[in-house]
């Protein structure tokens, strides 16, 4: 069978080939003579699976899109507190370039805007770490994220360089304000350089996959980044990370994203994939129109929208059975599939309403494919509620879903193969 899902995507990239509308970045002289009518969209499963169409191998700079990441390793390197204490987490509404800090803090309102960006690029690397060495961790996570080598493109640093005032007057405001303490000079000349390098959408959907799947790259198995880490920065890019348009972008699109005026999007939806557009017409806000277009589509046609709510879930009870009669008889519960904290609330629920004439309970647990952390300390004190009362209760738990099961009076549930 051929796999419909390249098709799909085709078939998205041809309804939004037709937009012609905004310009490539004209600021950086260098990024005004690429070829706006290029197009390329990739998309990458948690578990590495990489689609794509159109120019989607095509290398393009990274620009803005790298601000998340390196938010993300700023994070890891300093902790969030020691970062927070630099730059705040505030949408700002306004345009990247802002020259402005917060009132009365004289933070950046987010990571996300150069202001925040500049910061969180010069918070990476120990103290005393020079701005060469503090490129290549950041070149080095950057190539981690994509599973392979990128390069930079010195034409477009150099051409960024001959344009950086407004960046180098946000370095100085910040220096002057104590939140960053190197020379704007070489701080702005390496964020430059940061966002001269070259990727292309594969690249990024692989990327944005790894936000996807909780900070693991999907095909070299790498954790760069650990779940706590992603959750911030996925909270941060859904809020952040389109600049002003932010609230457009929740609304229509739903999916925590970062775009960059090399025409670049990424977007990573938790749990489920990353995607990433290439096409350089550029909105007034700095991204791809294209790119919009497409992510707004693919959202709604495949219901990738954060707040999509689901349709309620088949009841994690499967099914409720006797086995058994009188005295013997045993009351078996059979729970199925993901069991987070709702599920776990069903099961408990029931299980305190019902109180089973049968004095042997079993929890089934064959078709539950993952029990979440509160999840499994509700099961378990529903277990030992039940012991108190009287019951005597068993799991069959050959995949070990609930490992270790003691409820916590000392004595584990004990297991049974079959009933
Ligand atoms: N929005 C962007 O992609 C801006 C990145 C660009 N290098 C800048 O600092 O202006």
């Amino acid at each position: 069978m051929d796999n419909p899902v390249p098709d799909y995507l085709a078939e998205v990239a041809e309804a939004c080939a037709s937009l012609t509308s905004g310009e490539p970045a004209s600021y950086i002289p260098e990024l005004a003579s690429v070829d706006p009518d290029r197009y390329g969209v990739a998309m990458a499963t948690i578990d590495g699976a990489l689609y794509s169409v159109g120019d989607a191998r095509h290398e393009f700079t990274i620009q803005s899109i790298s601000k998340a990441f390196v938010y993300g390793l700023a994070v890891r390197e300093r902790g969030l507190t020691e970062v927070l204490r630099k730059v705040d987490v505030e949408p700002s509404g306004d345009p990247f370039d802002e020259l402005s800090l917060e009132d009365g803090t004289g933070r950046p309102r987010n990571p996300m805007i150069n202001a925040g960006a500049i910061t969180t690029h010069a918070l990476v690397g120990g103290d005393g770490v020079s701005s060469a060495g503090r490129f290549e961790e950041i070149h080095r996570l950057l190539c981690d994220l994509a599973g392979r080598e990128l390069s930079v493109d010195e034409e477009v640093w150099a051409s960024e360089m001959s344009v950086s005032d407004r960046n180098l007057a946000i370095a100085h405001l910040l220096r002057s304000h104590g939140i960053i303490s190197d020379s704007p000079e070489e701080v702005v000349s390496a964020y430059v350089r940061q966002c001269a390098v070259l990727v292309t959408a594969e690249d990024l959907a692989m990327m944005a996959a790894t936000l996807a799947n909780a900070g693991v790259q999907p095909v070299t198995g790498q954790r760069i980044f650990s779940g706590h880490q992603v959750r911030h920065l996925l909270s941060v890019m859904l809020t952040c990370g389109m600049y002003d348009s932010a609230g457009d972008w929740v609304s229509n699109v739903g999916i925590p994203a970062k775009s960059g005026v090399g025409g670049g999007i990424i977007g990573a939806l938790p749990g489920q994939v990353g995607i990433a557009t290439f096409a350089p017409r550029l909105d007034p806000h700095g991204s791809s129109v294209r790119g919009i277009e497409t992510f707004e589509r693919l959202s709604h046609d495949m219901g990738l929208h954060l707040m999509e709510v689901a349709p309620p879930a088949r009841s994690v009870i499967q099914r409720s059975r006797v086995v058994g009669e009188g005295e013997e008889a045993v009351r078996v519960f059979e729970l199925a599939g993901t069991i987070g904290f709702t599920g776990a609330e069903r099961v408990v629920r029931r299980l305190a309403e019902e109180e089973p004439v049968e004095r042997t309970i079993v929890v089934d647990l064959t078709h539950v494919s993952s029990v979440g952390g509160p999840a499994r300390h509700m099961l378990l004190e529903a277990l030992r509620r039940l012991r108190l009362d009287g019951y005597t209760v068993y799991l069959i738990d050959h995949d070990e879903v609930l490992p270790d099961p003691d409820p916590g009076d000392g004595q584990p549930v004990e297991q049974l193969q079959e009933i």
